[in-house]
């Protein structure tokens, strides 16, 4: 069974789409993700996006991560798949329902509403999220915010000071956080300019995390950090996040569609039922 796939990216974190919309896919599991998107074996990518039909929005999104955990919400994956369906659309993800919009300056998402409460996150006991009582190292006192997905922010001097390769599987893993977490720390460098840099839950270090922006400059505002538009640079370039009076979350920024291919399911180890 041959499977066509577009490869797209968003500021660098890449994905491999495949469309369920126009084609029948093989069962998508943990095993097939992640044989499709190691880099040496596989296509590679930092997560596989799955689109389907949906009875209550444009269409679904499903997202695995590159270890093969089918998780909630991506950012730029949804600017990508915006990108990829050319005109506005209402998009169900396990994390909820996302909004994408083709813009001067990309595409922009209405990316839902934050959430704050200790198992909202979620946590694995009750604490105060607006300033952890807890400290990895140098990282001291985070704040954690749900936009979808769960994130852990760090305010330090310098974001590139911070040995992430090291530290953020630390604390990815740690048991406070029992669904796992992605992993932000970030630098205010003026009233609407945040340095980020994060380590994804199930990818690690990417070039840049849409759910992470969102996050961060939602915890930055509710520590009144930065004004309520903010521009968060990423080692793959920079996002705009606007926090609005209707507490909606608005991520604005680039997509690239990189190339279109296609490969045997077979070669992944696709569970293909044929019916006799
Ligand atoms: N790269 C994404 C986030 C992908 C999911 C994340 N690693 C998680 O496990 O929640 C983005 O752009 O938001």
């Amino acid at each position: 069974m041959r499977i066509d796939f577009t490869k797209m990216h968003g500021l660098g974190n890449d994905f491999i789409v495949l469309d369920g919309r126009v084609h029948a896919l093989p069962p998508v599991d943990a095993a097939f993700a992640s044989a499709l998107a190691d880099r040496h074996t596989g296509i590679g990518c930092d997560q596989l996006i799955v689109l389907e039909p949906s009875m209550d929005a444009d269409f679904r999104m499903r997202i695995f991560n590159a270890d093969g955990s089918e998780v909630e919400a991506c950012g730029n994956a949804t600017r990508a798949v915006g990108l990829l369906h050319g005109e506005p659309a209402r998009i169900e993800t396990l994390g909820g329902l996302v909004i994408s919009t083709p813009t001067d300056g990309g595409i922009s998402v209405q990316m839902g509403k934050p959430r704050f409460d200790w198992n909202a996150i979620p946590l694995a006991y009750a604490m105060d999220t607006h300033a952890m009582p807890v400290a990895w190292e140098e990282l001291v006192n985070p704040i954690a915010v749900n936009v979808g997905n769960p994130h852990v922010i760090f305010f330090v001097a310098d974001p590139y000071a911070i040995d992430m390769a090291r530290i953020g599987p630390m604390i990815e893993t740690d048991p406070l956080f029992p669904e796992r977490i992605n992993v932000n720390v970030a630098g205010i460098t003026a009233r609407d300019a945040i340095t980020l840099r994060v380590w994804e839950r199930g990818a690690g270090l990417t070039r840049a995390c849409g759910t992470g922006a969102c996050a961060t400059a939602i915890g930055a505002m509710k520590r009144g950090l930065v004004d309520r538009r903010v521009t968060v640079t990423l080692p793959g370039g920079p996002l705009v996040i606007e926090w609005r009076e209707d507490n909606e979350i608005v991520m604005t920024g680039p997509a690239t569609e990189a190339f279109r291919g296609s490969f045997d399911a077979a070669d992944f180890g696709a569970h293909i039922r044929i019916a006799i």
